[in-house]
């Protein structure tokens, strides 16, 4: 199954557009996983477990692992979610982007290596730095357009031929670069004008990836106001710290499955 296919097989099927991100960070982890040789993957491995009722997709971080060394982790985590939560998409967050022969070697990582069944890419080189990742139908390229940060509009506001440029990125991937049918937006849910503006250019065909909700402070009424399609869909709203991290005790993954559930329905409140 496709990715698009796959993610929206799961916003019905389990009536959530929450995405959970699995950020792991060993200094906030639980004490029970003080002595784990093994604590990135057997922590993200609990809150997958825990929380995979209330979500549409998982988005694993690679720098979270790749800075622990942890990559071994990552593979065996982004294993397991397809073993035992099959039908759950993985989205890997790597924000790749550089020429194209090079670009094919990150989108063999994404795909090949680590199974992701989509990952987030930076367009900032052109269209033929995204190439690779746009050739692969089934697998989603979730392209980064108004982020979430507070640096954002540095340089993705800059006004050029009379609009902002992340309003190009948009207008770009929604009609040119989607021939496959398989791209999606980045846009920060501490955004929610660029949201609405960016949904009317692409129109109801392309999801946004929307982080921002919880440790960032995005408004989650105005994210679903704004950006749902017209059937009620349409978002993949990603939480990492406020879910992984929801409690450090015995009961994080109880916790964890809470946060998610509980976002899960604030979402569907305005859906
Ligand atoms: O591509 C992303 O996932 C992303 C884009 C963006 O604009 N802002 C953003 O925060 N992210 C990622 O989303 C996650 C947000 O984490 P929390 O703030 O803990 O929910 C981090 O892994 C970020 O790297």
């Amino acid at each position: 199954m496709s990715f698009m296919q796959a993610l929206r097989t799961r916003w019905s099927n389990a009536d959530s557009l929450v995405c959970v991100g699995l950020d792991p960070e060993p200094a906030k982890f639980p004490a029970r996983f003080a002595n784990d040789a093994d604590a990135v993957f057997a922590f993200c491995r609990d809150i997958v477990d825990a929380t995979a009722p209330y979500v549409c997709a998982f988005k694993p971080q690679i720098a979270h692992f790749a800075a622990l060394g942890a990559e071994d982790a990552l593979a065996r985590l982004i294993a397991h979610i397809h073993a035992a939560h099959a039908g759950i998409p993985v989205i890997l967050d790597s924000k790749r982007g550089d020429i194209g022969s090079t670009a094919q070697h990150y989108a063999a990582e994404a795909f090949d290596r680590y199974r992701a069944d989509a990952v987030t890419a930076n367009p900032y080189l052109g269209r033929d730095s995204v190439q690779p990742f746009l050739d692969r139908a089934d697998r989603g390229v979730v392209v980064l357009c108004r982020t979430s940060n507070p640096g954002a509009g540095d340089l993705q506001d800059l006004v050029v031929d009379g609009r902002p440029l992340y309003q190009h990125v948009a207008h770009k991937v929604a009609h040119e670069w989607n021939g496959h049918g398989n791209c999606s937006l980045v846009v920060g849910a501490t955004w929610p004008a660029q949201l609405k503006e960016v949904r009317a250019i692409v129109g109801s065909e392309v999801p946004f990836l929307v982080p921002g909700v919880g440790a960032q402070g995005g408004d989650v009424e105005a994210v679903v106001t704004n950006a749902k399609t017209a059937d009620g869909t349409g978002l993949i709203v990603s939480s990492s710290r406020a879910v992984l991290y929801a409690s450090n005790g015995d009961d994080f993954a109880q916790a964890a499955a809470n946060a998610a559930r509980e976002l899960r329905d604030q979402i569907n409140r305005y859906r």
